[in-house]
């Protein structure tokens, strides 16, 4: 055991950690991480890359929920109702949930940078691949088990498909509080620009596990100021707790080590 001394300092370090990383904050051996730099110039055209195919169904939507980290929108997931495939991947992925990454200010925010270019905020849609895991949860642990799509958040104009739910992020202001929300598609939330990046990477939240094929959008979406405001009026915190603003919930940049990000556009 350690001196009383050293566990205080050693607690006191854990404790000035973010929040968000009261864990460890790399995986010991880990060598796909996300997120990363998307250096444009270095990302390698691929020919054989398919379109991405989006088929959501706005019926599937079930609710949004604060779970300390984001807010999440989730979906039914017992049925392919609402899928992906094509692109990088080899099997049809099922949308299991959808969230966001943002900044204390419009400087910084997302999770991915490209050409070391943060973003105000980043969109993550997750998928799982039911084709050959029973559960989401088997997924999250299998190298091909999930993928997500990436869309940067720019600053612009409002975004008409997003009000809907920032209108009813006040209900969900405090950490664990849910409400329903149904019938919301969110391909409203994907640019129409087909070009993206993709590569071989990991949750960028505990458990960090390697089973993200990332789908990076090469275009942003454009929200203003008031969305991303009602953004930073969330708290990671509980109802009766002191408050702490849910702001810059990103990882930190992680390694590319022998990765090569291929593009689908020249
Ligand atoms: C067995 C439970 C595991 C829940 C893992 C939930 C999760 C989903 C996506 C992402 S992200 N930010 O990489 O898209 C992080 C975490
Ligand atoms: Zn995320």
């Amino acid at each position: 055991p350690c001196s009383l001394a050293a566990c205080s300092r050693k607690n006191a370090r854990k404790a000035a950690l973010h929040p968000l990383w009261q864990s460890p904050l790399t995986i010991p051996g880990g060598t796909r991480q996300s997120p990363i730099n998307i250096q444009w110039r270095d990302s390698v055209y691929d020919p054989f890359l398919k379109p991405l195919k989006i088929s959501y169904d706005p019926t599937t939507c079930l609710h949004i929920w604060n779970n300390g980290y984001s807010f999440l929108v989730e979906f039914d997931d017992s049925a392919d109702r609402s899928t992906i495939v094509g692109g990088p991947l080899e099997n049809q992925y099922r949308l299991k949930q959808f969230h966001f990454h943002w900044g204390a200010i419009n400087d910084w925010g997302s999770e991915h940078t490209v050409d070391s270019k943060f973003y105000p905020a980043e969109l993550h849609l997750v998928h799982w691949n039911a084709v050959e895991y029973p559960s989401f949860e088997e997924a999250v642990m299998e190298g091909n088990g999930l993928a997500v799509i990436g869309v940067f958040l720019k600053l612009g104009a409002r975004h008409e498909g997003l009000q809907t739910l920032v209108d009813a992020l006040p209900a969900v202001r405090h950490k664990d509080a849910v409400i329903e929300f149904d019938d919301f598609d969110p391909s409203c939330l994907i640019p129409s620009c087909p070009d993206y990046w993709t590569y071989a990477g990991s949750l960028t939240t505990p458990p960090l596990t390697e089973s993200v094929t990332w789908i990076i959008k090469k275009k942003p979406i454009e929200v203003d100021e008031n969305q991303l405001e009602a953004f930073r009026t969330l708290l990671f915190t509980s109802d009766g707790e002191e408050e702490r603003r849910m702001v810059d919930n990103f990882r930190p940049l992680q390694p590319l080590m022998n990765r090569t990000v291929r593009s689908s556009f020249r």
